[in-house]
């Protein structure tokens, strides 16, 4: 409600828009490293002691004081990040651009169930037979939509839509097709963001050097990411827990084909007639 009555960005702003566990992080570094890039050196660059998150801290963090955020004072443009879905955002945030992420939800569920029983505090690898949060049912809410920020067939749906709508406004990214090809997706971003490389930036390695720097592999290798500390109770998850395994096709290794057949069967029921197609992720090596 605070984010909706006082959020009001300027045309310049960038907006982050993702499910959780669809690769914000990601997104938050390269669009963030990307933006700066001329105001920092790699060897001494915020990510060495930032996490992603504390460059581009999420609006519903701004939000969550009783206070309200003067967030005019922000240098111009600033990107901000939220998992609102299209229903909850407010119009005015649509005079700024968006860049939304999405990831097979098969992934996105696996990753969120680790990354809550780690925040919770149980063990930080676990299948439906170990103890911790309890797999078959977590998957039952998550497939009949009962997640945080909404269903994510919506979330995605809400987006996809809209990006049809004002393509000029809305970027639309998929997780797996970054991994696949961080650089292409690395120069449609900038682009996107008004600060796309020169030729000089093309033949030095600009481009290459961010992707670099915003791998998962060098992130999480950073001090400050693999920090364990953090509760549940102060809303603060760990550092480390964003840093997982990054990878594609996760989910072999904790869904059964039954529960991946089902997830896949709703998320075609969901986005048939939409445009948007789906290919299941497979695990990339
Ligand atoms: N740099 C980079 N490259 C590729 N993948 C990355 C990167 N950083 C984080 N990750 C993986 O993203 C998953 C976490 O999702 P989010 O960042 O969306 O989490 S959150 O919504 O911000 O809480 C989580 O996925 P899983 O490993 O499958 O759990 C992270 O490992």
């Amino acid at each position: 409600m605070a984010i909706q009555a006082h959020f009001k960005p300027r045309p310049s702003d960038i907006l982050l828009l993702t499910s959780p566990k669809s690769g914000t992080t990601w997104l938050k570094a390269l669009s963030f490293a990307t933006l700066h890039r001329h105001s920092f050196s790699l060897s001494d660059h915020p990510f060495l002691t930032n996490t992603p998150h504390q460059c581009v801290p999420f609006l519903e963090r701004f939000f969550s004081h009783r206070t309200i955020p003067n967030l005019n004072v922000l240098p111009s443009p600033t990107i901000f990040a939220t998992h609102l879905p299209f229903s909850l955002l407010p119009q005015r945030a649509l005079r700024c651009r968006i860049v939304f992420l999405w990831r097979d939800p098969k992934d996105t569920f696996v990753s969120l169930c680790h990354f809550l029983d780690r925040w919770m505090g149980s063990s930080a690898e676990h299948t439906s037979t170990t103890q911790g949060l309890d797999l078959s049912k977590a998957f039952q809410m998550f497939s009949q939509g009962t997640s945080a920020f909404g269903p994510f067939w919506d979330h995605v749906l809400g987006y996809w839509t809209e990006s049809l709508r004002s393509p000029e406004m809305v970027l639309f990214f998929r997780y797996e097709e970054m991994i696949e090809d961080a650089v292409s997706h690395l120069r449609r971003l900038a682009q996107f963001m008004g600060c796309p490389f020169s030729m000089e930036e093309e033949r030095d390695g600009v481009v290459d050097d961010i992707v670099q720097l915003c791998s998962f592999d060098n992130l999480r290798e950073v001090e400050v990411n693999k920090d364990n500390k953090g509760s549940f109770e102060e809303k603060r998850p760990p550092a480390s827990s964003f840093f997982r395994k990054g990878k594609v096709g996760d989910w072999v290794n904790y869904l059964s084909m039954e529960m991946a057949e089902k997830l896949d069967a709703i998320t075609k029921e969901k986005l048939h007639g939409s445009g948007l197609t789906f290919e299941s992720s497979s695990v990339v090596p």
